[in-house]
């Protein structure tokens, strides 16, 4: 098509090129869908292969039949054109029937048997295969019946590998028929065309599956326009075909060590975001191609392109295979199917049209005589593109917002993934005071409450370590002293965390859920100071240990009180008492402790609030109660307007359980806008930190009581811990 003379001729002869590729993709595809999800799939692959026996088998013979050249040649187009259209049918059957076959934790390994032998070996097989017989049927000699010549006998290969794959799945995987959508159930009752609909109607709805199917075409347009502008692209570097058939087996060797390695690098790291990372990768790297100026660099970047893709590929047919219900899994693999073959040619011809037509054009930027490829700008709009089909994935198939990525990433490849954030919804707010010895917490954190108590606002006023039963225990095993134990900094850190997750779960979460104000003196800040920077243990340990210990519970502000050690240290002396195993510790120790809360501020300004701690207690009152009232009337303002009346929990979840539950099945990583927690705002709405809490994770309000460390609660409604000195 390209050689036609005239732009006009040039274009029709394209889109005809396209459009007798794409017909087939075009009208089964979404039929094909629908086969596959109505009747028995076994009988349906078999139905399949038999007429691909057939019709393989028919193009040899129709040669051999003695007909004109004309028709022989129009047979094996029309034969091949079928083969195709019944191949796409069998593709979602077969892709639909694999997931209940196998248990969903092998699925992945499954998928790579099956992309490297479909994608790697087989074809290497079948070309050595094919050149061997070539080479043994000349050794023979050159008066060879037709039949015998290799073209021949690999279509009777081929026809007679469907013949086997019939009988195999007939006889050997009745599995097939007795799992998922069997032909036990015969045709659904719905109509084709219901069916259909319905099926878009699916993917469109369901935020992981448009997630999915927005990735995978992004990749495969991006995958599509470096095939379509290979060629001119190894021009651009000044190298030869042998560069491009370089350039072309490094994306495939990257596609292997992707599709290979991928998972064992990457180990626990949640599916849904290797997919959209992957796809990141690749584009990125298509980027670094359109800036490649030798051929090293540019094989670089082809290897990186093969591995992103294929680790994309892996990750996508795994969630499609694990996340998506049987009934409506065979719809969902053909548009996947259909779109991809559609992406993939229209990307490959139009860029190769594009940049055939462009060229290179010199600019004159400033007399400077810049030279700019139309290949390289391709590449760059592809790797752009690709870029943000990734981002777009990424955010809408997230199952654990707010955890940073390339920690989580990091973490992954170390063998210690970032957990989630455990399923909760609050309409409380939770703050945090933090600072060194004697900065002032406890006086700030009752100056608060009696605030918030006079507003009328149900406060829960609580510390670390010791505000339950166990952490009673837990404090007089990590703070007596002398003759208390010899902790080690990893006991220590450990009991600290222990008192966390027993203080999280049966006193903070409860009271959040009931729309309380939490106030916490000391919170996870405290271990990443004093056993962080303080004890020096890595302070990314301490904070996975901790994330883990509170499902990834973050306050909504965090104050740090900010007085130089001695100062505080100071006050402590004024109150009395002895020193406990921590104020006892050197001045070093404090410094770094300290610091490390300032570090913790500076990197999330908008979570933090530092106070200098030195200047009276009420100044510091004032400001904290300043910031505190601030973020209570918040964007949500409107909805609570009378401060004297606790948010009004009845109208709240905003989803019903109904979709909740649904929301939790399909879109558990992206929670409404206006429940996210992670950034701290807004405060006083539904917090929902991964979608849909467990059944028993909805504590029941009158058990949900704080054990007083001290003393007996107060009789009221607001529970406080005693005072503790
Ligand atoms: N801004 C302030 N100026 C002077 N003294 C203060 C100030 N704030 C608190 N104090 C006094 O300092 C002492 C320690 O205060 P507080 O117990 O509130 O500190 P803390 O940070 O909770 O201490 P700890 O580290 O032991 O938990 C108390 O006697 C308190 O009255
Ligand atoms: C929560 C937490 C606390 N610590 C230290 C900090 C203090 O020295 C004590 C607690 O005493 P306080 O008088 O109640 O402030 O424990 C820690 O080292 N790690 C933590 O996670």
């Amino acid at each position: 098509a390209a050689q036609v003379q005239g732009s006009a001729a040039k274009g029709a002869a394209f889109g005809s090129v396209i459009a007798v590729r794409l017909l087939p993709a075009l009208v089964l595809g979404p039929v094909a869908g629908v086969l596959a999800d109505r009747f028995d799939r076994r009988y349906t692959m078999v139905i399949c292969d038999l007429l691909r026996f057939v019709l393989f088998a028919s193009i040899p013979l129709v040669a051999l039949s003695g007909l004109s050249g004309a028709v022989v040649v129009g047979w094996a187009a029309i034969a091949t054109f079928l083969i195709e259209g019944v191949t796409l049918i069998w593709i979602p059957a077969k892709e639909a029937a694999v997931p209940n076959l196998i248990p969903k934790s092998r699925l992945e390994t499954a998928n790579q048997l099956t992309l490297i032998t479909t994608y790697g070996l087989t074809p290497v097989l079948a070309a050595v295969g094919l050149s061997a017989l070539d080479a043994s049927v000349r050794a023979v000699g050159s008066d060879l019946p037709d039949w015998a010549q290799p073209a021949q006998l690999a279509l009777y290969f081929n026809s007679l590998s469907r013949l086997a794959t019939a009988i195999v799945v007939f006889f050997g995987i009745k599995e097939i028929s007795a799992t998922g959508r069997g032909g036990a159930r015969g045709p659904a009752e719905e109509s084709v065309l219901r069916q259909f609909l319905d099926g878009w109607r699916f993917i469109g709805r369901s935020p992981l599956v448009r997630g999915l199917v927005l990735g995978i075409f992004g990749a495969f347009a991006g995958g599509g326009i470096v095939i379509g502008t290979a060629r001119f692209f190894t021009a651009s570097l000044s190298a030869g075909d042998a560069a491009f058939y370089l350039l072309f087996g490094a994306i495939f060797v990257g596609l292997a060590v992707g599709i290979g390695l991928g998972p064992t690098v990457v180990r626990d790291m949640s599916r849904r975001r290797w997919f959209g990372v992957s796809i990141v990768l690749a584009s990125a790297s298509v980027l670094f191609l359109a800036a490649a100026i030798h051929l090293s660099m540019a094989m670089l970047g082809a290897i990186l392109v093969g591995a992103g893709a294929g680790m994309a590929f892996l990750a996508g047919i795994t969630l499609l295979g694990s996340e998506i219900a049987d009934d409506v899994r065979g719809r969902v693999f053909a548009v996947v199917q259909t779109g991809t073959r559609l992406v993939l040619m229209v990307a490959i011809s139009l860029s190769s049209l594009i940049v055939g037509v462009g060229g290179s054009r010199r600019l004159n930027i400033a007399d400077l005589g810049i030279s700019v490829s139309s290949t390289r700008l391709l590449l760059l709009v592809a790797g752009l593109a690709g870029i943000f089909a990734g981002v777009s994935a990424f955010r809408q198939m997230d199952d654990k917002p707010g955890v940073p990525v390339l920690a989580d990433l990091w973490g992954s490849i170390r063998g210690r993934p970032l957990a989630a954030a455990e399923p909760f919804t609050s309409t409380g707010f939770f703050l945090v005071f933090e600072g060194g010895e004697g900065a002032g917490k406890s006086t700030q954190a009752e100056a608060l409450a009696a605030r918030l108590r006079e507003q009328g606002r149900e406060v829960l006023l609580t510390r670390e370590p010791g505000a339950t039963d166990v952490g009673q225990r837990i404090r007089s095993l990590v703070l007596d002293q002398p003759g208390g134990p010899d902790l080690s900094p990893r006991a220590e850190a450990l009991l600290y965390a222990a008192d966390r997750a027993q203080h999280v779960a049966t006193v903070v979460r409860p009271a959040l859920s009931r729309g309380a104000v939490v106030i916490s003196d000391r919170y996870v800040d405290s271990s990443l100071a004093y056993q962080g920077a303080g004890r020096v243990l890595p302070s990314d340990e301490v904070s996975w240990l901790s994330s883990w210990a509170t499902g990834g519970l973050k306050p909504d502000l965090v104050v740090v009180l900010d007085v130089e050690p001695a100062v505080g240290q100071a006050r402590i002396t004024a109150r009395g008492g002895d020193a406990d195993r921590l104020e006892a510790e050197s001045n070093d120790f404090h410094e770094r402790v300290r610091l490390a809360f300032l570090d913790l501020a500076a990197a999330d300004p908008r979570r933090y609030l530092v106070l200098d701690a030195s200047r009276p207690a009420e100044e510091v009152t004032a400001a904290v109660a300043a910031r505190v009232t601030e973020m209570l009337a918040g964007p949500d303002a409107a909805e609570h307007p009378d401060p004297a009346r606790p948010p009004d929990t009845s109208v709240e979840p905003k989803l019903s359980d109904a979709e909740l539950r649904e929301f939790a099945r399909t879109d558990a990583g992206s929670p409404p806008a206006a429940a996210r927690t992670d950034a701290g705002f807004p405060p006083a709405a539904v917090r929902t930190d991964a979608g849909l809490p467990p059944a028993d994770d909805h504590p029941d309000p009158a058990q949900a009581s704080v054990t007083p460390p001290r003393q007996a609660p107060p009789a009221d409604a607001d529970r406080e811990l005693g005072t503790r000195r």
